[in-house]
């Protein structure tokens, strides 16, 4: 494989926008180079789970994964949601293989201990086979992945995406050079959350902790955000946080979206 590997994620709202997911694919099928997708889809396995009568508890953007929600989540992303994205980039002429990380050992989890909360079936990531991930890439296959993991009692487990990306993106860097897009329905890391226009265009970890403060970062960005400064700081070369149309020029450096910096020497 060439030295340069790109890693996408892609969130819930587009995924569950058919139009933005027909656009976002089309230009990740355009991406040269080896890629990753990784996939999230929170928002239907919300509504799946409804319909089923499965309640949703979110705490810190982690999903609480009793056995009734485990079984809804891994239909949902396992299965449904994988296998779509997997027949349309077949049929965009990329040969993309849908994975959980249970398949082929790649992707090893552990139960999150419960402390103060019981989050159920969530999987905290110990181990990446990049290897295996490697070889996939090296057939020519474009990995697919869903967010689940596995753990050694045979469980599987629900991991968050945005973590998920982070992880394989920090131990694929050892073999690559790495870069990691997280896709949405937003323009970036936005200054003003009313202003769809107001994009942060570099974020500091000294910025992000003044707008934490402000509260004008809030809510599913601040997990997004300490997964994406945990993978530049563990040797992701650059990582950026941009819209889904946008993809490409965040792949090319266009300057499109948030792109994140390190923290300024003292
Ligand atoms: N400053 C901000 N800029 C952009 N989005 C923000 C900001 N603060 C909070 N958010 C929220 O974070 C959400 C993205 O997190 P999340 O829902 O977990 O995304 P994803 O679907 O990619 O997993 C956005 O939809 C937005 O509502
Ligand atoms: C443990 C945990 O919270 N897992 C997430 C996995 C899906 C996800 O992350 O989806 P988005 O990227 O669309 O938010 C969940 O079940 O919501």
């Amino acid at each position: 494989m060439s030295t340069q590997l790109t890693i996408i994620k892609i969130g819930g709202n587009v995924i569950d926008n058919p139009d933005a997911l027909k656009r976002f694919l089309t230009a990740f099928a355009g991406l040269p180079g080896d890629k990753i997708l990784i996939h999230g889809g929170g928002k239907v396995a919300t509504q799946v789970a409804e319909k089923l009568g499965v309640q949703t508890t979110m705490v810190d953007g982690r999903r609480i994964t009793d056995r009734p929600m485990l079984d809804v989540v891994t239909m949902v992303y396992g299965g449904l949601v994988n296998k779509q994205l997997v027949a349309q980039l077949q049929a965009l002429g990329v040969n993309a293989i849908g994975l959980t990380g249970a398949d082929a050992g790649t992707v090893l989890a552990r139960k999150r201990p419960v402390k103060e909360i019981d989050y159920g079936f969530v999987g905290d990531v110990v181990e990446v086979d990049s290897g295996q991930i490697l070889y996939f890439l090296r057939q020519g296959l474009t990995p697919v992945y869903a967010p689940l993991t596995y753990d050694e009692a045979g469980n599987i487990l629900n991991t968050n995406a945005d973590t998920m990306a982070s992880t394989i993106a920090v131990d694929m860097a050892g073999r690559a050079t790495v870069s990691l897009v997280y896709c949405f329905e937003k323009k970036g890391v936005l200054a003003n959350p009313d202003d769809d226009d107001s994009v942060i265009g570099q974020l500091s970890p000294e910025l992000y902790a003044e707008h934490k403060a402000a509260g004008t970062i809030n809510k599913g960005m601040i997990p997004k955000l300490d997964n994406a400064f945990n993978a530049l700081d563990k040797g992701v070369s650059r990582v950026v946080i941009c819209h889904a149309d946008e993809v490409a020029a965040a792949v090319t450096g266009a300057g499109a979206g948030t792109t994140l910096r390190l923290p300024t020497p003292a």
